[in-house]
């Protein structure tokens, strides 16, 4: 089983809203165990758990949200160093689009970097002029087709990659994948 935890913090629901989408998208993976997780619930356990991580937080003020950096910042220092190469991604909402989203997301990941996961971004588009290179963005809540797409597909390629790189699964990587990844250019 590939190990999935989705993480989140999220002050009025949009965040929260696009983890569970996040989440959707790594059960489309078969053999994914995915844990949906506020930072209100989840410990340093979850963390020992995971092969692969997706961290999303609100962006407040063109960063990540000061309850997300915080949960980091407390987090048992012994872990520090323990999770080398396990797999990581990143997620935001933001009020506006060209909030800060991606500044947000490439914070989150620069976090999960300090603790030695593998980042990555989607190069897909899930939509016209639609994509997630750094991560899944959004303003407000998604709710058009392409953008929870963009949630669902962050969340797949996170379980391709754990499925691929923790557990030799070559047929779950993403060029050998049938959907829809380019249509979107045309
Ligand atoms: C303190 C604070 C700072 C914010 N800063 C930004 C910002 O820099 N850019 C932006 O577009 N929205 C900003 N917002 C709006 C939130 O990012 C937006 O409402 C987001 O969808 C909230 O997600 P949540 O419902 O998961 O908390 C800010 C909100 C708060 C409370």
């Amino acid at each position: 089983m590939s190990k999935i935890l989705v993480l989140y913090h999220s002050n009025s629901g949009n965040t929260a809203n696009m983890a569970a989408e996040v989440a959707v998208g790594a059960q489309q993976v078969i053999g994914a165990d995915v844990r949906l997780r506020s930072i209100d619930q989840a410990t340093s356990a979850d963390l020992d758990w995971c092969e692969g991580i997706a961290l999303g937080s609100p962006t407040n003020y063109g960063t990540v949200s000061w309850q997300m950096k915080k949960w980091w910042d407390e987090q048992p220092i012994d872990n520090w160093g323990q999770r080398d190469g396990r797999i990581g991604c990143a997620f935001s909402s933001a009020a506006s689009w060209g909030g800060g989203q991606e500044l947000t997301c490439m914070t989150l990941n620069a976090i999960l970097m300090n603790y030695g996961y593998l980042v990555f971004g989607v190069t897909d588009l899930t939509g016209p002029q639609h994509t997630l290179h750094y991560g899944a963005i959004q303003a407000g809540e998604p709710r058009q087709e392409k953008e929870i797409a963009g949630c669902r597909r962050l969340g797949r390629r996170l379980a391709e990659w754990v499925a691929v790189y923790f557990h030799g699964q070559r047929d779950q990587h993403p060029l050998e994948q049938q959907y829809d990844r380019f249509g979107h250019l045309k």
